[in-house]
């Protein structure tokens, strides 16, 4: 099995060193100082799971790498429509690619029927950028649990748990995902293949649509958040609404507000990616985790209003973050070595 790892930050690197420890062909494509880090040393992890490293194969030149039988996906979900020149040297007919976006997938009606089967969701899709590069039948769908992030260049440091649920967006059990199941397996993670990987995406939903924009717009951890008792009262409202709209959508995540809350609150003083996003003047990846949700509501005809204004206010920080932003060193593969 031949996989690339296309972004090999926090939880890309972190997916690659532990699929490579189970004997998995593997390159990481990253760029700048970690990329340094990564070919001179390997990738670090530092986890209260045990520490481990590994030294893949690490490059800024996906034509280094050749097609390959999956592309773990670990860039930003913004950066998934510039992806093109990256992507296009690692596919064959049937690579497969798994995004590790937390959110509202690009592929989301794809394979499902029912009255929005194959619809567009403008959001996560604009005009189409994103599955013109990545077509949905390409997709294996992924719901990451892990929590990771980058300590240093080259080394990981793995927070909390290991879980990356994976599924076919038509919901079948396949051979690409049980053998990519194996290999993560293998490598240490756990990784079910599941039937219905929508009540995944709407669970891990539930605390992202809150905690994320509130995180930056208030430029507070998670723990300040659950504590203050009015943004406490409005995360519980954003998740109320986020439930009306799987529902209307035939989805019923299994669990309650109160446990969702009681989850995030364990969190601690973590401060979440958005808000460190923010911190380093980075573009916030929201469109996929609330943007896509106030789409989905107009779609099913849901009220969301408390929704629509937090998605105005932190639409206006992102413009205001994107516009002040260091430009992003040139999406172009073998370029800045
Ligand atoms: N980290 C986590 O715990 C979790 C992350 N996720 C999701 O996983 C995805 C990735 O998040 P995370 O790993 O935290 O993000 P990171 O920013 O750590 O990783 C993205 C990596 O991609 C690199 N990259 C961007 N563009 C290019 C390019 N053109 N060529 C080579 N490398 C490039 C970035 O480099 P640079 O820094 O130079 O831009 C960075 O190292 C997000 O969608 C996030 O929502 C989901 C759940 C948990
Ligand atoms: C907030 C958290 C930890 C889970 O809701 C997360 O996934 C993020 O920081 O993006």
């Amino acid at each position: 099995m031949r996989v690339a790892v296309l972004g090999a930050g926090a939880i890309g690197a972190y997916v690659g060193a532990s699929l490579h420890r189970a004997g998995v062909e593997v390159s990481l494509i990253a760029r700048g100082a970690h990329l340094r880090a990564l070919r001179e040393s390997g990738v670090r992890v530092i986890s209260p799971r045990g520490d481990f490293a590994a030294h893949p194969h690490a490059t800024d030149d996906p034509r280094e790498v050749g097609p390959v039988d999956y592309v773990f996906l670990g860039l930003k979900a913004n950066q998934y429509a510039g992806a093109g020149p990256l992507l296009e040297p690692l596919l064959h007919h049937s690579t497969a690619l798994i995004a590790a976006q937390n959110g509202i997938p690009w592929w989301y009606f794809h394979g499902v029927p029912g009255p929005y089967e194959g619809r567009r969701i403008e959001a996560v899709d604009p005009g189409g950028a994103v599955s013109a590069v990545m077509p949905p039948e390409r997709a294996i769908g992924c719901v990451v649990y892990a929590a990771t992030e980058i300590a240093e260049p080259g080394v990981i440091r793995h927070l909390e748990g290991t879980r990356l649920s994976i599924g076919e967006p038509d919901g079948t059990v396949s051979d690409r995902c049980r053998a990519f199941a194996d290999a993560m397996i293998a490598g240490g993670l756990k990784c079910p293949v599941e039937a219905n990987l929508r009540n995944d995406i709407w669970v891990k939903l539930m605390g992202n649509i809150a905690f994320n924009p509130i995180s930056a717009l208030a430029r507070a951890t998670m723990a300040a958040i659950c504590r203050h008792e009015n943004t406490r009262r409005l995360v519980v409202e954003m998740m109320r609404e986020t439930l009306d709209v799987a529902d209307a959508l035939g989805v019923h995540p299994d669990v309650s507000i109160e446990r969702r809350l009681a989850g995030a609150e364990r969190t601690g003083e973590h401060k979440t990616s958005t808000l460190q996003d923010l911190e380093k003047g980075k573009p916030l990846e929201l469109d996929a985790i609330l943007t896509a949700v106030v789409e989905l509501a107009d779609l099913t005809g849901v009220a969301v209003p408390t929704l629509r204004v937090v998605d105005a206010l932190a639409d206006l920080l992102n413009a205001h973050v994107t516009a002040t932003a260091a430009p992003a060193p040139v999406a172009v593969p073998g370029g800045a070595r």
